[in-house]
């Protein structure tokens, strides 16, 4: 009978010997992760996201993270007794809300990633879009199409923003230093109104200005499920958009994937929509063979 104790002991070699071609490869290059509310929910899970954050740092990747806090805020509004909406899966943003949703997003949830990272041995510095410029934004128009009678509308969502601009000198300047970036979705506009940016839109505007080498994008999924609902391992343009077209991606996985399409548009090498629920997801995405999530590449 084998022993168990080798065997395992000869999977972790294996797997760390697997990962040298994959540390090569990518050392010098930038990705951009953006981190979701769901997946933050588990302080266990949080811990190990930020040990592979560092982990990614010392190997020569550039890790840039963005985050959400979806949930964190709801519960915040909850609290404060002020009433939130969605439409299309963006939350109604008036003057009280984005008060909430600053403080929220760039107050106490930043400075918890910033911790969990420093904690874990590396060096965080939080920014949200208003440090350095990093993202100017723009009130987002979302015009509504009614299906019986065609007429468009409208909507106002109030300070709904999406980006118009990404100055990633601070970004450069961190890349070649050891801080890690973690930037929460606050944008501001020449007016000086704070806007509420959807995290993986912002993700999605940053990873396409640093024309990263990955863009990966944390849920609470395994990735794009097929109509048996299998996982799709590799999509191209193509059948990203076909995907999103023919109904098999709904709800808030069409703007994931449509904000994927635009990131590897605009010059990303390749996006991957993967499990935040499934502990070292990155890791396993990064330095194994075949990954774990759905890779969207130009094909
Ligand atoms: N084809 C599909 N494959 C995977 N998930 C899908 C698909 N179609 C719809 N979904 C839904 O999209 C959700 C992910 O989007 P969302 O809830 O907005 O994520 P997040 O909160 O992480 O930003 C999944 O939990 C799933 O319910
Ligand atoms: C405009 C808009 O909807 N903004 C989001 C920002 C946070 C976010 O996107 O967080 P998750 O990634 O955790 O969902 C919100 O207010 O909830």
């Amino acid at each position: 009978m084998s022993n168990p104790t080798r065997d395992e002991w000869l999977t972790k070699a294996r797997t760390l010997s697997e990962a040298l071609p994959y540390m090569r490869r990518y050392a010098g290059s930038t990705f951009v992760i953006k981190y979701g509310g769901h997946a933050m929910g588990d302080a266990a899970l949080a811990e190990l996201f930020a040990r592979d954050i560092v982990l990614l740092k010392q190997v020569g990747i550039n890790p840039v993270v963005v985050h959400g806090g979806g949930p964190q805020i709801g519960q915040m509004l909850d609290r404060l007794k002020i009433q939130s909406s969605f439409i299309d899966g963006l939350r109604v943003t008036d003057k009280a809300t984005v008060e909430v949703v600053e403080m929220v997003l760039a107050g106490s949830i930043n400075k918890q990633i910033v911790a969990a990272i420093n904690s874990a041995g590396g060096r965080a510095v939080g920014l949200s879009g208003k440090d350095s410029n990093l993202i100017t934004a723009r009130r987002l128009e979302r015009v509504q199409r009614d299906p019986d009678s065609h007429i468009e509308k409208v909507l106002d969502l109030g300070f709904v923003g999406e980006p118009h601009k990404v100055n990633p000198e601070i970004l450069n300047a961190l890349a070649k230093s050891d801080i890690i970036p973690v930037i929460a979705p606050v944008g501001f506009d020449d007016k000086g109104d704070t806007y509420n940016i959807n995290a993986d839109t912002a993700a999605g505007a940053v990873a396409a200005e640093l024309k990263a080498a990955r863009f990966f994008l944390l849920t609470d999924v395994a990735g794009v499920l097929d109509k048996n609902k299998t996982l799709i391992d590799n999509m191209t343009l193509e059948s990203a958009r076909e995907a999103i077209a023919d109904g098999t991606a709904q709800g808030g996985m069409i703007p994931k994937i449509e904000t994927c399409i635009d990131a590897v548009e605009k010059g990303v090498e390749a996006a991957v929509i993967l499990d935040g629920r499934v502990p070292h997801a990155l890791l396993l995405e990064i330095f194994t063979e075949g990954g774990v999530g759905t890779l969207i590449g130009r094909g």
